[in-house]
């Protein structure tokens, strides 16, 4: 084959991305259409029944053209994915008109190629407006400049797939006086990034957040007595491993081309799947459309008497509410006290939500809502 050749077969494959693109742009708008339909009638913006027929359509035409289940399902329930999303986001903007501008100002830990930039981006591509970004030094520091009406939102890393939960954070919103508006997770991939042509033998010393550090301690243990700098935040240590020859950072291989480092070695995370969960603060709580998966975090200290933390739990049960996340912390400064942070899948606009909140009162020391929000760990549906 001539490079001739080769240059018209991809000239075509372009024409047909384009029209792909082309293609998807007018679905999103016509999803938006839908939308309308379902704001007007007070309808359920996931619709998973209606994405089951689809996909098994899809798959058995996809089939008789030649292309495998597998391939189409992932591809369309990406595509469905971004619909739900960006719906959702729509809805919501609606109806907090005041509350989202057309500017986001927002805190995140790190800079240029952090994992929080990163999220951020993530979710601020469906919430449309002009984007400041206002990299961190800390997790103080970003909840601080939203307290302080620096910032309209802050960014916050809660648990990763490899690590568990981040302690710090959960820490930080036993005070801050800051509402979760909105939560996003991003998938991380680890990578071992240093200057071009640095071999693995070579690398002297690793620059990492604490973090990444935890998530990839069997690639690290593997590697002997290596030296180890924990970092601020992992645009810091891009930044030490691109001044240091024979130095490496663990970063995303993006981040990694920016500063001008190379992948030494990739998928370091202990898990094949590492996702992160994001939290995104604001100073006022949003509204959160009954017409959407919405969860509800709390924080509540339970009586001193046997038995108080499952009565507490109990309130979930009688009122049919699903608590999907339980983690326990130490009140600073209290010894052996405990608080307890709670996710639910709830949305207190419903009375069922709010008379369980009331009885929880019974058996707490104390409750407090840290926020309400749009989930966005959707569960796609199960054609294979
Ligand atoms: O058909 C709908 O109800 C839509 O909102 C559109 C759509 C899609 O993009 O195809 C999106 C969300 C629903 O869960 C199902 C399908």
């Amino acid at each position: 084959m001539t490079q001739d050749t080769l240059d018209a077969l991809r000239h075509d494959i372009n024409e047909i991305d384009s029209e792909l693109l082309i293609l998807l742009a007018k679905r999103r708008r016509i999803s938006h259409g839908v939308l309308e339909y379902k704001i007007a009638n007070n309808k359920p913006i996931r619709d998973e029944a209606r994405e089951q027929a689809l996909l098994e359509k899809l798959i058995r035409y996809g089939k008789s053209l030649g292309l495998d289940a597998f391939y189409i399902n992932s591809v369309f329930q990406t595509i469905l994915e971004d619909s739900v999303l960006n719906q959702q986001a729509m809805l919501q903007k609606n109806l907090n008109p005041d509350a989202v501008g057309d500017t986001h100002r927002v805190a995140y830990l790190g800079g240029q190629g952090s994992y929080s930039q990163l999220a951020c981006h993530k979710y601020f591509s469906r919430r449309p407006g002009k984007l400041v970004e206002m990299g961190c030094q800390s997790f103080d520091q970003i909840t601080e400049q939203v307290e302080k009406g620096q910032a309209d939102f802050g960014i916050l890393p809660i648990e990763n797939t490899s690590s568990g939960s981040i302690n710090e954070v959960f820490d930080l919103l036993q005070h801050a006086q800051v509402s979760i508006v909105g939560e996003v997770t991003h998938t991380v991939e680890h990578c071992l990034l240093a200057l071009p042509d640095t071999e693995l033998q070579a690398i002297e010393k690793i620059y990492a957040h604490p973090q990444p550090f935890a998530q990839c301690s069997r690639f690290i243990q593997g590697l002997g007595d290596i030296q180890h700098e924990t970092c601020d935040s992992t645009s810091s240590a891009l930044k030490h491993a691109a001044e240091h020859p024979n130095s490496a950072a663990i970063g995303s291989a993006q981040a990694g081309k920016n500063m001008g480092l190379e992948v030494v070695k990739a998928g370091l995370a202990n898990q094949t799947e590492n996702h992160s969960r994001f939290i995104v603060v604001a100073r006022k709580a949003l509204q959160v459309s009954t017409q959407i998966p919405t969860k509800t975090s709390l924080i509540m200290a339970t009586k001193q008497h046997v038995g108080s933390l499952a009565d507490a739990l109990m309130v979930f049960k009688q009122h049919n509410i699903n608590m999907v996340k339980l983690e326990s912390r130490p009140v600073p400064g209290n010894p052996w006290e405990e608080v307890f942070y709670v996710d639910l899948l709830a949305n207190i606009a419903d009375s069922q939500v709010q008379v369980a909140l009331e009885e929880l009162k019974d058996h707490t020391q104390f409750v407090r809502l840290l926020g309400c929000y749009q989930s966005e760990s959707l569960q796609a549906v199960d054609v294979l």
